[in-house]
C-alpha cells in the first residue's frame, strides 16, 4: 500500500483535475491551467524518483490529466490507472519519451505529449560546453589548481586538443544534433560528418553557405559529409556527439567494437540517453586509452554510474543538466501543461512541433492547441490549421 503523497493545490474549485508529479520551474504553466478552470495538484514529496505506486496514489479516483517526468515508468499500469480515473492526457516534461510505453497509452486512449524545440539550443550548448571542457581538460585542470598542485607554467601541462580545422561527427542530426553541429562548425570552423536515417538538408545548406563565406573571406572553407554508416563517422571524426532518440535501434549503439574504431585521442559526448552507450565497455576503453576523453550528461543506469567511471580522469560527468537553463525549463513546463490542457479542452494538435514559439510568448495567450502529442495520429486527433 503506497503512503499518501504530499501535494500543493492551486484553484481548489477548478473543474478539471490536473496533477504534476513534480514542482516545475516558473508559474506561467500554473496560471494557464488555472485560467482554464483546472485544479492543479503538485506533488511536493521529498523523493526524487516517484514509484509507480506513488503515482497511482497521486492519480486517485478522478484525474483529467498528468504532467510527468522522464524518471517515471509510464506503462500499462499507470495508463490504466489514469484511464480508470477518467484521464485522457499525459505529458512528459521532456522531449525524449523512452520512459513512456506509447502502445499502452494508445490502448487506453491517452494522448502523450512531449516538449520539443524549447530545449534544442540549451541542450546543444551543453554538448558544446562538454566538448570544449573535454578538449581542453578543464575539469582536470580545475581540480589540479584547487588541490594546490600548480607550481608554475610547464610546456606539457594539461595539453589537450585543438578543435579548429578538425572534424566533428554527429550521430542523430535532428533538432539538437543539427544545432550542435552548427555551433561547432561556425564557432570552431570544424568540418562536419554526420549520420542520420534522414538527410539533414537545412544543416547541409548551412555548412555549404558558411564554407562559401569563409572562402570568399580568404579563409579555409568548412566542409560537410553525410556518412553512409555510423562506423564511417566513428573512424573519421575527432570529436563525436550523440543525439539520437533512444529506442531499440540505438540501444548500445556505441559498444566495445565501435569504441575501438574511434581515434585514440577522440572525444565522445553524450547528451542523448545513457543506454545509447555500453557504459561498461566505455569504462574499459577509457582505462586502456588515457588520451580518449568523454563528456557525459546521461548514464546507462541513471542516477548511477557504472563501476570505475567516477574514477576516470578522462571522463567529465554532469547530472543530466543539458536542458537546464531557466528559460528552457520554464518553457518545457508550459509546453507540458498546454499538451495536457489542449486534450482536456478538446483542442486540435499544433501543426508543427518544431515551431512552438507561439506557445512560449509570455505577452500573449498561447494558441488553442496542444503543442506536441506524439501519438496524435494513432489516436486520430485533429491537427490545427493555424
Ligand atoms: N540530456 C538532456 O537533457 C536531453 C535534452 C534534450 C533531449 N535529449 C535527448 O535527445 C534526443 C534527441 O532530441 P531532438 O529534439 O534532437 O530529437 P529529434 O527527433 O529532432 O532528433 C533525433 C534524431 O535521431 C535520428 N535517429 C533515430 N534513430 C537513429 C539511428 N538509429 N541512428 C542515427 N540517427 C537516428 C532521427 O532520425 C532524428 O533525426 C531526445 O530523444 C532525448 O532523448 C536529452
Ligand atoms: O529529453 C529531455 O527533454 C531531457 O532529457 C531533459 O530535458
Amino acid at each position: 500500500m503506497a503512503k499518501p503523497v504530499s501535494i500543493e493545490v492551486w484553484n481548489p474549485c477548478g473543474k478539471y483535475r490536473v496533477v504534476s508529479t513534480k514542482p516545475m520551474p516558473g508559474t506561467r504553466w500554473i496560471d494557464l491551467l488555472v485560467q482554464q478552470d483546472c485544479r492543479v495538484e503538485i506533488c511536493t514529496q521529498k523523493k526524487t524518483i516517484l514509484s509507480v505506486e506513488d503515482i497511482i496514489a497521486l492519480i486517485g479516483d478522478k484525474c483529467d490529466g498528468v504532467i510527468g517526468q522522464l524518471t517515471e515508468d509510464w506503462g500499462e499500469t499507470l495508463f490504466s490507472a489514469l484511464s480508470r480515473a477518467g484521464g485522457r492526457a499525459f505529458s512528459n516534461m521532456a522531449v525524449g519519451y523512452n520512459n513512456v510505453d506509447v502502445n499502452a497509452a494508445n490502448k487506453y486512449g491517452v494522448a502523450v505529449g512531449n516538449t520539443p524545440g524549447v530545449l534544442t539550443e540549451t541542450t546543444a550548448e551543453l554538448a558544446a560546453s562538454l566538448s570544449m571542457a573535454a578538449a581542453r581538460r578543464i575539469v582536470e585542470a580545475d581540480e589540479f589548481m584547487r588541490a594546490g598542485l600548480y607550481d608554475g607554467w610547464l610546456p606539457h601541462l594539461f595539453v589537450g586538443n585543438l578543435l579548429r580545422g578538425q572534424t566533428v561527427g554527429v550521430i542523430g542530426a535532428g533538432r539538437i544534433g543539427s544545432a550542435y553541429a552548427r555551433m561547432m562548425v561556425e564557432g570552431f570552423k570544424m568540418n562536419l560528418i554526420y549520420y542520420d536515417l534522414y538527410q539533414a538538408t537545412r544543416l547541409e545548406k548551412f555548412v555549404t553557405a558558411y564554407g562559401q563565406f569563409l572562402k570568399a573571406s580568404g579563409e579555409q572553407p568548412v566542409t560537410w559529409k553525410r556518412a553512409a554508416s555510423m562506423d564511417e563517422v566513428l573512424r573519421e571524426a575527432d570529436l563525436i556527439s550523440l543525439h539520437p532518440v533512444l529506442d531499440k535501434t540505438t540501444y548500445h549503439l556505441v559498444n566495445k567494437e565501435r569504441l575501438s574504431m574511434m581515434k585514440k585521442e577522440a572525444i565522445l559526448i553524450n547528451c542523448s540517453r545513457g543506454p545509447v552507450i555500453d557504459e561498461v565497455a566505455l569504462v574499459a576503453h577509457l582505462k586502456e586509452n588515457p588520451m580518449f576523453r568523454v563528456g557525459l550528461d546521461v548514464f546507462e543506469d541513471e542516477p548511477y554510474m557504472k563501476p570505475g567511471l567516477a574514477e576516470m580522469k578522462n571522463a567529465i560527468v554532469v547530472p543530466h543538466i543539458a536542458s537546464a537553463s531557466k528559460w528552457t525549463r520554464e518553457g518545457m513546463a508550459t509546453l507540458a501543461a498546454l499538451n495536457v490542457l489542449g486534450k482536456i479542452k478538446g483542442y486540435p494538435i499544433w501543426h508543427d512541433p518544431n515551431k512552438v514559439e507561439p506557445f512560449l510568448n509570455e505577452n500573449s495567450l498561447p494558441p488553442a492547441a496542444s503543442p506536441s502529442i506524439v501519438n496524435a495520429k494513432a489516436l486520430g486527433l485533429p491537427v490545427s490549421k493555424l
